[in-house]
């Protein structure tokens, strides 16, 4: 399947969910996520503001918050084709961008440069057995990771009907390390994996 047919199929599966299937899940991907032991050394952690039917991520990232962790959300510029993060110490701080997703206010939110993650929450329509994701289509995901050391940890949140066997790739896609679901962590065997 080509990635445009399977982005569709998984977000129809993904829209099927039932809103109380949404919470459970979501409920247990923040229990495997409180389940890693190498959080406790993160200090700034890029995550995100779930939008559509994504994994909700409001408790995750208050609990990020609660941890004393630097918290880093995006913010795209369409037309810049650009994602930058900002430091966000309060989650009802966020504003509404014009295609619905919650983002930081560069006005109140400090912006961070991408180089001081040290670990990346990702969003995502798809992975496959190796890794590979696809998103929305505007490749911000690939752009950041190409940007930055392939050490950081980048680990997908998504729901288990969200896997898929394997992704057609191009030559800039970038594969996360890990995806965590409801049925928990999997690690991939990438190059510079070591969670
Ligand atoms: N929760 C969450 N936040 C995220 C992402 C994500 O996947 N999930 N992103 C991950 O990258 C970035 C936002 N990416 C986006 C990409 C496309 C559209 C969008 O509205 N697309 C149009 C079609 C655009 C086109 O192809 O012309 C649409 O869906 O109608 C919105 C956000 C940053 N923040
Ligand atoms: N490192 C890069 N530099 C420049 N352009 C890139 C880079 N990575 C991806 N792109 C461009 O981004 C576009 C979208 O890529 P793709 O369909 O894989 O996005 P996606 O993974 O679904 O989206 P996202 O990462 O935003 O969730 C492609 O047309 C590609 O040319």
């Amino acid at each position: 399947m080509e990635k445009n047919e399977i982005r569709k199929s998984v977000l129809g599966k993904r829209n099927n969910l039932s809103h109380e299937a949404q919470c459970l899940k979501s409920e247990a991907i923040f229990e495997s996520i409180k389940n890693l032991a190498f959080i406790k050394e993160t200090t700034c952690v890029a995550s995100f503001v779930n939008f559509k039917s994504e994994v909700q991520t409001d408790a995750i990232n208050q609990w990020l918050l609660d941890l004393n962790k630097i918290l880093l959300l995006p913010r795209i510029d369409p037309s810049r084709k650009i994602m930058q993060f900002y430091q966000v110490t309060d989650l009802n701080q966020l504003i509404v961008s014009p295609y619905g997703i919650r983002e930081p206010n560069p006005l109140i939110h400090p912006h961070h440069p991408s180089h001081a993650i040290d670990l990346v929450l990702t969003p995502g329509v798809a992975f496959d057995n190796s890794g590979y994701r696809i998103g929305y289509g505007g490749g911000y995901y690939d752009r950041l990771f190409a940007s930055i050391s392939e050490k950081v940890p980048r680990i997908g949140v998504a729901f288990a009907i969200q896997s898929v066997p394997n992704i057609p790739t191009d030559t800039y896609d970038q594969p996360v390390h890990a995806l965590v679901t409801e049925n928990g962590l999997k690690n991939f065997k990438t190059p510079t994996a070591s969670l």
